[in-house]
């Protein structure tokens, strides 16, 4: 569903990404690790067509990104560490604003609520102003419009950063259960814990190569810390 083929990307003499290849199915969950700079927001921003490769490819659903842009930012949600939303609209309006922005239709008010409700967002919550949401509240306002637009591929950039343990095992659920319903789902994070337990995959990078890629099903949680100290000390 999502493939990276070989992709570098430099920016002036400054190489982020150096021949990144990974693919992540329908069902996965890909973490991708590694320390500040070593190319994870890079690459997702590649996924969406925000900037271009200076080689290689990158193709959803085997659309390429820059030759089919609307065809394949149709099939994505993207949420980043901070979901942008109108501060004054509340998390129903938010909702109905951009699901029609992606979806070109008009949700009825009780499928708007469904859907944030499946979002896990508190009921009582759907009309209040989004400048009073924390800052998880508005990722399951972000999760809803990727359930509204039915979104095959789903990339988040740091989700969990900032948020308590509880609110991010509950973001995590949510993505578990976006990956069972057959989503691909590529994640860049800092924490460890978090890969282990939601990941399906995980790729550990450092200075804009992926330098190891593991089932997370493989590794205990003190073998991947181990394993990316050991990658970062290298
Ligand atoms: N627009 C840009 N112009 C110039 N250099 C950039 C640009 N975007 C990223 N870089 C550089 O590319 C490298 C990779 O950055 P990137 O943001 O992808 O890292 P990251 O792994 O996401 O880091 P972090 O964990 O801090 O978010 C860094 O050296 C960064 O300074």
């Amino acid at each position: 569903m999502l493939d990276a083929i070989a992709v570098t990307k430099q920016f002036g003499d400054k190489t982020a990404l150096d021949e990144v290849s990974l693919s992540v199915s329908p069902g996965d969950i890909y973490c991708l690790l590694g320390a500040n700079g070593a190319g994870k927001t890079t690459l997702i921003n590649l996924f969406l067509n925000f900037m271009q490769p200076t080689s290689g490819q990158l193709k959803i659903s085997d659309l390429d990104v820059t030759q089919s842009p609307l065809e394949s930012k149709r099939l994505l949600a993207y949420i980043p560490e901070q979901v942008t939303l109108y501060a004054t609209l509340t998390g129903v309006e938010n909702l109905s604003f951009f699901s029609s922005l992606a979806t070109g239709e008009r949700l009825p008010r009780q499928r708007l609520l469904d859907l944030l409700q499946a979002a896990g967002l508190p009921v009582q919550a759907a009309d209040d102003r989004v400048s009073t949401y924390s800052k998880g509240m508005r990722q399951k306002v972000g999760i809803a419009i990727a359930l509204a637009k039915q979104a095959r591929a789903l990339l988040l950039d740091e989700p969990t950063s900032g948020l308590d343990p509880s609110a991010a095992n509950e973001f995590s659920e949510l993505l578990i259960n976006a990956s069972r319903s057959g989503v691909a789902v590529l994640t860049t994070t800092h924490d460890l814990f978090h890969a282990k337990q939601t990941g399906t995959r995980i790729g550990i990078m450092r200075r804009g190569r992926l330098v190891e890629e593991l089932k997370s099903e493989d590794v205990s949680h003190a073998d991947l810390e181990a394993l990316y100290l050991k990658h970062m000390k290298n």
